[in-house]
């Protein structure tokens, strides 16, 4: 009989959704095992060969880290060689996995005019680049100044909805930029009439061919409509994805939205696949970006799903689980009465407010209390995370700077999170670590096991795989020299260039498909050597681990702290400015402030200052918290200490 892997313990509810061959969706609070429970069941699914070979698991999360982190879960539960049947992408690569490779099956008045196209990261830059480009017709004299620029810039893009594809000045007059932006996507393919709006419909339609047809550029959102679009006109396509997959897993799925359920349902209704969705109404802090509010009905009716709940919270200390609780009643109503597991003591858990006059004050005590606890509880900096609501800029440059002043390194994770999740960056790191450090054991064995892949080596073909490591080590010796005498960016790009041509681009990019289009695959060798020689700090291997995040603080915001977690944790500013919209979107800042207080195992630790550089070019502003006041009752009715004397902080 089959058992949880790992020694792992799973409570009735998580084992009967790991071996269930039902549908599921399964609702528990953070720290209940939601992500683990999916790497339990692929192990099932791959071990019992449930998930009948050749067919594969597909596992669909929010962000790049998380799938790489469910993908790296299941490969340590079940192995390399069945890892492999695992797929784990996010919603956005998935969705373009598909266009990219299926583009030409969609109807012709949608079809891209090339195959390859940019992707508009912020939906405003649909109309707004477009602004930029007529704009420079207008302006053809170099020598505009740039105040000029900015000022023309917004009347610009006023004006460019009537040129924008021969929109005439009625839909201008009519319809916003913003209104068309929002509408883009809003219907499924092919557009008909917007709640009969037919001039709305026709400004959209001629956006929509705009984008498609010159010089191609697509929102993800839009990406995920072309590729809903193409397999439900293909059932050829729909079939091929059936057969290669027998199980779904959908992570975090609270924050799924209406188009990315259309692309799933589309996909998958009605086939043999099975469904296991995860998720926490109280961590849905997407509903800002689309998070469909019905989305866990809809997939109870459309897939007769059953659902699941759980009670243990396997991460938080006691403590912090009762305040946890208080925050549960308050967001969903529920009283739930989780179970911590038995690692923890009944008075084990900390949660505090930290009050200052200043930010300068708090960094320099935050500062020492850090040196403090890595000193005296022997805590390493990566067991640490610093959260702000957002702009880890502005909230944490003076806390960089202090933490500096301890030897203590720490970064802002915005910069680099996405970035060192992608499959090239983790290769090209790995190598980089060979040379510097040829006996570096585990990036070896990655590094052949690359090899393997890329050149069709059989995994017990012993005398290929010798012949492999003598490759990989002759050609790792010479390029030590060629970094030591690296002077700019360019130079890392050009080494880095000629690592992945001796391992085979093409190749590369067969195995992971990602890379194919070519725009993206270069702007990500860019970005990879841009970060390694900003943060060269004159000895590689340093870089390469501060890259890494070894022995560094993690700096980010609580939409990037999704589904992480860290022994303490302190969160910067805890102030009506950081939560600037809490009147309108309480339910979701309340959701965002749950999820903050949930990723601590054991401290954590809330700061309020009051005074911060969070004005315009860093201009002081006076903080004040009565807009959260609701936040700060939650926690003073939890208990929690607020704190205002630090006098007895050494930090040595
Ligand atoms: N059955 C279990 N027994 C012991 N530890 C577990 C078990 N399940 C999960 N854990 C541990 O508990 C922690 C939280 O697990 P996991 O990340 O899967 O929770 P989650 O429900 O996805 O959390 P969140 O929604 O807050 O991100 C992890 O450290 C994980 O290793």
């Amino acid at each position: 009989m089959w058992k949880p892997v790992d020694g792992f313990d799973l409570e009735e509810a998580a084992m009967n959704a790991v071996i269930s061959d039902k549908n599921t969706y399964v609702v528990a609070g953070p720290g209940a095992g939601k992500t683990e429970l999916l790497a339990q069941r692929a192990s099932y699914l791959l071990e019992t060969n449930r998930c009948r070979y050749p067919r594969k698991i597909l596992a669909i999360s929010f962000k790049k880290d998380a799938a790489k982190n469910l993908a790296a879960r299941v490969e340590k539960r079940c192995g390399k060689e069945l890892g492999r049947r695992f797929v784990s992408l996010t919603y956005d690569a998935f969705a373009k996995g598909l266009l990219d490779r299926f583009y030409r099956a969609l109807p012709k008045i949608y079809q891209l005019s090339c195959p390859t196209y940019d992707v508009i990261i912020s939906n405003k830059d649909i109309i707004s680049n477009q602004a930029e480009i007529n704009s420079f017709r207008f302006l053809t004299l170099p020598l505009i100044l740039m105040w000029a620029w900015i000022f023309l810039r917004e009347v610009i893009s006023a004006q460019c909805l009537s040129t924008f594809g021969g929109i005439n000045s009625e839909l201008e007059h009519r319809y916003g930029e913003r209104c068309l932006v929002s509408s883009m996507a809003v219907q499924k393919l092919p557009l008909g009439t917007l709640n009969d709006d037919r001039l709305l419909w026709k400004a959209v339609f001629q956006v929509w061919q705009i984008l498609l047809k010159e010089s191609p550029r697509l929102t993800f959102q839009m990406i995920s409509r072309l590729s809903e679009y193409l397999i439900r006109c293909n059932p050829l396509i729909r079939q091929c994805l059936i057969l290669t997959y027998s199980h779904i897993f959908l992570d975090e799925f609270q924050d799924t939205t209406t188009i990315q359920y259309d692309l799933i349902k589309t996909c998958f209704h009605d086939s043999d696949c099975t469904f296991t969705a995860v998720g926490d109404y109280k961590q849905r802090i997407m509903l800002w970006a689309g998070a469909d509010r019905d989305v866990f009905d809809k997939f109870e009716t459309d897939f007769r799903a059953i659902k699941l709940q759980l009670i243990m919270n396997y991460r938080c200390a006691p403590k912090l689980i009762q305040i946890q609780s208080i925050l549960t009643k308050k967001i969903s109503g529920e009283i739930v009465n989780i179970s911590s597991c038995d690692k923890w003591r009944e008075e084990d858990g900390l949660c505090q407010i930290w009050n200052f006059d200043d930010y300068k004050q708090e960094s320099d005590i935050v500062a020492k209390k850090i040196a403090c606890w890595i000193k005296n509880e022997n805590m390493k900096p990566q067991d640490i995370c610093i959260l702000v609501k957002q702009r880890p800029d502005k909230y944490s440059t003076q806390l960089i700077k202090s933490l500096g002043d301890f030897g203590i390194k720490s970064r802002n994770e915005s910069l680099l999170q996405d970035l060192v999740a992608e499959e090239l960056c983790k290769i090209l790191l790995d190598i980089m670590t060979l040379i510097f450090f040829p006996k570096a054991g585990k990036e070896w064995i990655e590094v052949v096991d690359l090899l393997k892949r890329v050149r069709f080596i059989d995994f017990q073909d012993n005398e290929k795989i010798k012949l492999i490591e003598q490759e990989l080590s002759n050609f790792l010796t010479p390029y030590k020299q060629d970094f030591l005498r690296i002077s700019s960016s360019e130079e890392v790009e050009d080494v880095l260039a000629n690592i992945l041509n001796w391992i085979g681009q093409e190749e590369l990019k067969n195995l992971f498909p990602q890379y194919k289009n070519n725009n993206y695959y270069k702007h990500l060798i860019k970005s990879i050597a841009d970060h390694l020689w900003n943060n060269f700090t004159g000895d590689w291997m340093k870089t390469l681990e501060f890259i890494k995040g070894k022995d560094v603080i993690p700096i980010m915001t609580i939409h990037k702290s999704k589904g992480l977690e860290y022994d303490t944790v302190i969160f910067v500013g805890l102030e009506d400015s950081a939560f600037w919209n809490f009147k309108k979107q309480n339910e979701e800042d309340t959701c965002a402030f749950f999820v903050a207080l949930s990723r601590a195992k054991r401290r954590v630790i809330f700061t309020f200052s009051k005074i911060r550089n969070t004005g315009r070019y860093g201009v002081l502003c006076c903080q004040d918290h009565s807009t959260i006041g609701s936040l700060y009752d939650m926690l003073e009715k939890a208990g929690v200490k607020n704190v205002t004397d630090f006098q007895n902080v050494s930090g040595r």
